[in-house]
């Protein structure tokens, strides 16, 4: 402990509590070394004067504690001062009035933009203080081991030659003298392995579980989304409700779908969502979901842009039938293959076909990106992939890049397809993927549009996974509507 310091030696000398024990503690400053502080307890102080009476030291100690308690409040004062002064050179009031509504949503989009920067800031600091104090625990406990081994009970030394060592073990008839050295085994010194610093945005592999998806890095989990993007199967069809395969079939909403396309878009307005574009196929029930979703949420207004290359997945000769009846002709996992596999295309549809005309002659094929001709007859989800790729890097993306909130109201399949490309699910897992109709699923996305977490199917869960597993059994033989 630093020497006592004299009367001359002071140059200021202050009262205060101790946080840690709660004394009263009294603060001396040096005069010929201003940097060095001394701190003595109350007690030891008082005791050096031992003519002091106790009322006096009673007068005394309260004095104290009262220019303390003072201290303390104008401590408490000046923070509180500090603390709105930084605030308010780094946070700025918001001017708000007077901004039409376009500069607000400007304003609220570069305000979640910072939030993000410093979110991601925060989420840095955190990793390297947990990386640290893991650091200092390792070193703790390797002091602790090392400790341990220092308390070895105390050996007696005794000199004994490894002859006379083996003499004492084997008895007298040991004889041979044995070279111990030569049967030593080099031991290298395992180098420790230092875990290897990647950025885990690259760690593709790693990506972890959620029906399929490839393992993703946990600690991607954590990171901030910079894009939100929204799935959306349509509200149920009239075909939907009768298990038929609609595909290309323009079939509308049934009552029920409509009701449901209007529930997502009150959940989707509650949970406070705005979009700046809507994507649609040009199939009349992703359209109509789409209008009923932005009327729920009052954003009629939003543009909405229709393509060919968002359809539902072509079924070919499948189109029209009734998946239960399938199921039972050709086999419930041959039904499935058809529905869910990659890559295998169904049978294609031909003149013959009760539908081919209706599809084929329609108006809104001929305003395709690709001749009529050159349309498909039927596709794989591979296929659907294939036609829905181009659109979404040349069209989708840079809108979302430009950071814009984008709603895709599409169907079962050509959702599935963008969800196995933006997730990187395998094409074995892609089967165990179903999407229920009118639940909207919400991807957050990194700077490069990959995911930084789950999926997630907003509304009440019990319900979606009701749902889901009623799409799942439609194409079982007892599933109702057959
Ligand atoms: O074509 C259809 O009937 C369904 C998908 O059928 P499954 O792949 O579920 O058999 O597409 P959607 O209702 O999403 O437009």
């Amino acid at each position: 402990m630093a020497a006592v310091p004299t009367k001359d030696d002071v140059i200021d000398m202050q009262f205060f509590f101790c946080p840690t024990d709660g004394s009263l503690q009294q603060l001396i400053r040096k005069k010929q070394n201003h940097t060095a502080s001394f701190v003595f307890g109350i007690g030891s102080f008082l005791q050096k004067k031992p003519k002091i009476s106790a009322s006096r030291r009673l007068f005394l100690k309260t004095k104290i504690l009262k220019k303390a308690s003072t201290l303390l409040a104008e401590e408490k004062e000046q923070k509180k001062i500090d603390r709105e002064r930084t605030l308010s050179e780094r946070v700025p009031p918001l001017k708000l009035s007077g901004l039409s509504v376009q500069d607000l949503q400007i304003l609220c989009k570069e305000l979640h933009q910072k939030i993000d920067v410093v979110d991601e800031e925060r989420y840095d600091i955190e990793s390297k203080v947990a990386k640290n104090e893991k650091e200092i625990a390792d070193l703790s406990h390797k002091i602790f081991e090392l400790k341990g081994k220092m308390k070895r009970p105390a050996l007696k030394r005794v000199r004994v030659s490894a002859d006379a060592m083996l003499g004492a073990l084997l008895g007298a008839k040991h004889k041979e003298s044995i070279d111990f050295k030569a049967n030593l085994k080099t031991v290298k010194k395992e180098e420790e392995k230092k875990e290897e610093v990647t950025d885990w945005r690259k760690n593709v592999d790693a990506m972890s579980g959620m029906e399929g998806r490839k393992k993703m890095h946990p600690y991607r989990f954590f990171w901030m989304s910079k894009y939100k993007l929204f799935l959306l199967r349509h509200g149920e069809g009239a075909w939907n409700k009768e298990n038929r395969f609609c595909s290309w079939v323009d079939q509308k909403l049934s009552e029920n779908g409509v009701v449901e396309a209007q529930e997502c878009g009150r959940l989707l307005k509650e949970q406070g969502y705005q979009f700046d574009q809507v994507f649609t196929s040009i199939l009349s029930r992703s359209i109509q979901t789409a209008w009923l979703v932005l009327e729920a949420m009052g954003q009629e207004w939003v543009p909405v842009t229709k393509s060919w290359r968002i359809n539902e997945r072509h079924y070919g000769a499948l189109i029209s039938l009734n998946r239960a009846e399938m199921a039972l002709n050709h086999g419930e996992e041959q039904v499935k293959l058809w529905r869910r596999s990659y890559d295998i295309t169904p049978p294609p549809i031909d003149e013959s076909h009760p539908y081919y005309a209706e599809i084929y002659n329609d108006r809104r094929y001929s305003t395709c990106d690709v001749p009529k001709e050159e349309l498909p007859k039927a596709e794989s989800l591979k296929e659907v992939l294939d036609r829905l790729l181009p659109y979404w890097n040349d069209v989708i993306v840079p809108v979302i890049k430009s950071g814009q909130t984008v709603l895709i109201s599409a169907h079962g399949n050509s959702c599935r397809a963008l969800l196995k490309h933006l997730e990187d699910i395998s094409e074995t897992d892609i089967v165990n993927v179903t999407l229920p109709t009118g639940v909207p699923v919400l991807l957050e996305l990194d700077e490069d549009l990959r995911p930084v977490k789950p999926r997630q199917l907003l509304g009440d869960q019990a319900k979606i996974q009701a749902a889901i597993k009623k799409v799942e059994d439609q194409g079982k033989v007892n599933a109702q509507n057959k």
